[in-house]
């Protein structure tokens, strides 16, 4: 291949260029969680920031060339692939970006923007000098394999790509443990399997001596698949990279079951769990139809957010009340849940309860001696929230005996994330992985990629990992919810001002799953206890 000294094509007219803030650092991700750091210290991720005309501003992602300025450049083996040479306009313009904000008004200012993914013309790596590592960290979660198989096979078959490698059981499997390689053939039919066929796990990041696995192993490419955590690892692995001036791509592939990564549309395995979630919420329909007073609740998967439970709920149309760790809740007294429960069984014979794991917590910590644990990652582990409610709830009508009821509690919780992806979710999968190594092979590095309003682009690690992805319960979404199981909001109105002012903070920053559009509660008759309809 010929090599050409340029570095990438920078922003071009029309849009007016102006370097905000290169220099700014932003605080390193890293020291939290008991995760070990290396002395990245000043090398600390920096802000790209620049800015255009209309208020435009591109938080742009590194890219090798920062701090390597003589790399050369190859002509992207893609242009003589025959299945791409029909393909008009196949390469992105190296101008184009994606915008966070879509919603707009006349006079707004066009606002942030990231840089659109996708092949460039040339490229910083020639095909026989990759090699590239796989890692899959944290909670399981489907497509994770997918995302595995697309990768290896994009490799191969878009770049000629040969040397590949999977690192065993998550971060700690860089030092401790041997590498897989993967082949287009090893991997072919792993999409139909759930789970990771690398492994995973939580803790065990020690930044230096991942960085020297990959300095001694001479692995130039490494894509890093997981939640809000392992972004946040990714980031500082980047950084250390970038402080030894190592030639090596940091590819943060986000994944979460709980959708709860903040700016992206919403992680891959998402729907699937939402699907599966809908078998379980079936059963306890059916559970509860048949029986005297019939309850069935229902647990998912949900630590801070509660996405899967109000998806599962909306889908179902079979929920009488989802309960999510944003919304607070309490049992007794007017408005309260007890008296909800009481008030739908006697008019319905029979109710469906769906709550998120991390619902409660406050509620169940009080209610007993309870000392705070965590996992290896440093996450808080929670209270059962499904065993505990059941037993309030029995307890409450124990005291009723002129009011039998059958409750039956449904745990789910893993199996909604051990299942294969579905036909929708492989295609995110595989569109994601695509993503991912066209910017690697492109010379970019120390960003997440995704979509953001449909469009896949590539984010700066910081604008990830800075918050987590809410359920914003002043938005629509969550009045839909309500509206579609008319339960209480639990609320006070003074509650509800208090979230308003957070959520428009959080609109500021995030792009939500459908819309973002914040509602001025309209449905606040329902609050104060009060179940009244809409
Ligand atoms: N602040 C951090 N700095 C460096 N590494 C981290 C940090 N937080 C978490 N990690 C590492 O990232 C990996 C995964 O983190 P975690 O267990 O929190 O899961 P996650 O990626 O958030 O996925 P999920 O929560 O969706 O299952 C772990 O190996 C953990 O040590
Ligand atoms: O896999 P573990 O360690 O049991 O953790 C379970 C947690 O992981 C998630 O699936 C993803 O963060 C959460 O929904 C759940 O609380
Ligand atoms: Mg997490």
């Amino acid at each position: 291949m010929e090599a050409v000294g340029v570095a990438p094509a920078p922003l071009a007219a029309p849009v007016k260029k102006k370097l905000l803030d290169l220099e700014k650092p932003f605080p390193a991700a890293a020291a939290a969680n008991g995760a070990k750091a290396s002395p990245a210290g000043k090398w600390a991720m920096k802000k790209k920031l620049v800015g255009g005309d209309a208020g435009y501003v591109l938080e742009d992602v590194p890219h090798l060339t920062d701090y390597l300025p003589e790399l050369p450049t190859f002509p992207n083996p893609l242009q003589d692939n025959p299945a791409y040479s029909v393909v008009k306009q196949y390469f992105v313009n190296p101008d184009d970006t994606v915008t966070q904000k879509i919603v707009v008004h006349k006079t707004s200012a066009r606002g942030t923007n990231f840089r659109r993914a996708g092949p460039r013309q040339r490229v910083y790596f020639q095909s026989d000098e990759v090699n590239a590592a796989i890692v899959t960290c944290g909670g399981l979660c489907p497509g994770l394999n997918t995302v595995v198989r697309e990768l290896v096979c994009g490799l191969y078959d878009m770049y000629g790509v040969t040397s590949v490698v999977g690192i065993e059981g998550g971060y700690k499997g860089f030092y401790s443990k041997n590498t897989i390689p993967l082949t287009p053939k090893s991997v072919n039919d792993i999409h139909k399997r759930g789970g990771t066929v690398l492994g995973t796990s939580r803790g065990g990041h020690d930044t230096a001596k991942i960085v020297d696995c990959l300095q001694d192993r001479g692995i130039n490419q490494v894509y890093i698949i997981g939640g809000d955590g392992t972004q946040k690892g990714a980031s500082v692995i980047y950084e250390e990279v970038r402080r030894r001036g190592l030639k090596c791509s940091v590819v943060g592939v986000p994944k979460t079951i709980d959708n709860d990564i903040a700016v992206i549309d919403k992680s891959f395995g998402f729907d699937t769990a939402v699907e599966e979630a809908q078998r379980a919420i079936n059963a306890a329909h059916v559970e509860a139809e048949s029986a005297e007073n019939g309850i069935g609740v229902v647990k998912l998967m949900g630590r801070n957010s509660g996405f899967i439970a109000m998806y599962a709920t909306l889908a179902s149309r079979d929920v009488d009340c989802c309960l999510i760790p944003e919304s607070p809740f309490y049992l007794e007294g007017k408005g309260g849940l007890l008296e909800f429960i009481e008030r739908r069984l006697k008019d319905n014979g029979h109710m469906v309860i769906v709550v998120a794991e991390g619902a409660g917590q406050d509620l169940i910590a009080k209610s007993m001696n309870f000392v705070d644990t965590q996992d290896a990652s440093g996450n808080k582990l929670l209270l059962d929230v499904g065993l505990w409610l059941s037993q309030k709830i029995k307890d409450h009508f124990k005291k009723k005996p002129y009011f039998p009821i059958t409750l039956k509690y449904i745990d789910p919780t893993y199996m909604i994330r051990a299942v294969k992806s579905n036909a929708s979710d492989n295609v995110y999968c595989t569109l994601l992985a695509h993503s991912a190594l066209h910017g690697a092979m492109a010379g970019y590095t120390g960003f997440t990629v995704a979509p953001v309003n449909g469009r896949h682009a590539y984010i700066p690690f910081y604008r990830i990992t800075e918050k987590q992805n809410k359920v914003v319960i002043t938005d629509r979404m969550w009045a839909r919810v309500l509206c579609s199981t008319n339960q209480p909001c639990f609320l006070s109105h003074e509650d509800v001002d208090n979230m308003k002012h957070d959520d428009d903070e959080h609109h500021l920053h995030n792009t939500q799953l459908l819309e973002g559009e914040s509602s001025p509660m309209k449905n606040s008759a329902k609050c104060n206890g009060s179940a009244a309809g809409v």
